[in-house]
């Protein structure tokens, strides 16, 4: 058995994106909204834009507890979290879909989703990143820390210090891979598996305002955030 010790460094780190994570839950659990009832198509679009609406206030309370994150760049602060926000709304939409639920709910959930207003061309995508998130059973600690370092991406458009970003993502690139050793030992390449799963991830985000536009819906109403953040209307 693979001995895995942390820093005291690792261990606060690990402490401070936990409590934000935790802290930071989508308020009404959507899921349950979906479970309860049948939507139209419209009232489903609506619902989706308040989620992610609200989806976009938590996470950038999440990412102010990112240590070093307030230090970066102002501009640069914006700019990765405007580069990320689909990329984390889709994350949380499977592990919302991935949650253990009585018997038959995840059926229900699923069908709903499908029958949502979505076109068919992006349920079969979106379903297999939902299902390759399901499929590796993460802990709490890694996803939470997968968020980060989806967060800390140096690369997205108009990022002006790269190398900062870099390091802030290094450090918790680190902290993941001992976590991975943790909680899977016996798979020595699930971490990565789990970096795989940011390049599925940016595929899905790169046809979003494509995939928002083929709701079938009459008109597509965003909220002022939502229009600065998915880059529609
Ligand atoms: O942007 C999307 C898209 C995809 C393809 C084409 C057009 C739009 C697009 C399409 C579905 C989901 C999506 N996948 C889900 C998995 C499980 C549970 C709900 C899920 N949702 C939506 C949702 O509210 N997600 C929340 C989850 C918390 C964080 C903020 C977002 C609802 C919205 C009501 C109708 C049914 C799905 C999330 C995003």
């Amino acid at each position: 058995k693979k001995k895995v010790s942390f820093t005291k460094e690792q261990q606060a780190l690990m402490k401070v994106i936990i409590d934000a994570y935790n802290k930071h839950q989508i308020p009404q659990d959507v899921a349950k909204k979906l479970l309860q009832d049948k939507y139209s198509t419209e009232e489903n679009f609506l619902l989706l834009t308040e989620m992610a609406t609200s989806q976009v206030q938590v996470l950038v309370e999440f990412t102010k507890n990112i240590p070093g994150f307030l230090s970066l760049d102002r501009e640069d602060q914006i700019a990765l979290l405007k580069g990320s926000a689909v990329e984390a709304m889709f994350l949380r939409s499977a592990q919302a879909l991935n949650k253990k639920m009585p018997i038959g709910h995840t059926e229900v959930l699923e069908e709903r989703i499908r029958k949502s207003g979505i076109s068919e061309e992006f349920i079969k995508p979106m379903f297999n990143f939902y299902k390759s998130i399901g499929e590796l059973h993460m802990v709490l600690e890694e996803q939470a820390l997968l968020t980060t370092i989806t967060i800390l991406t140096p690369d997205r458009p108009y990022v002006k210090d790269q190398p900062a970003v870099e390091r802030l993502q290094e450090t918790a690139l680190d902290l993941l891979r001992k976590m991975c050793v943790l909680h899977h030992p016996q798979e020595p390449q699930y971490f990565a598996r789990l970096l795989g799963r940011l390049t599925e991830l940016r595929t899905l985000s790169h046809y979003h305002a494509e995939m928002l536009a083929s709701w079938r819906v009459n008109d597509h109403k965003f909220t002022p955030l939502l229009c600065e953040i998915w880059d529609v209307q």
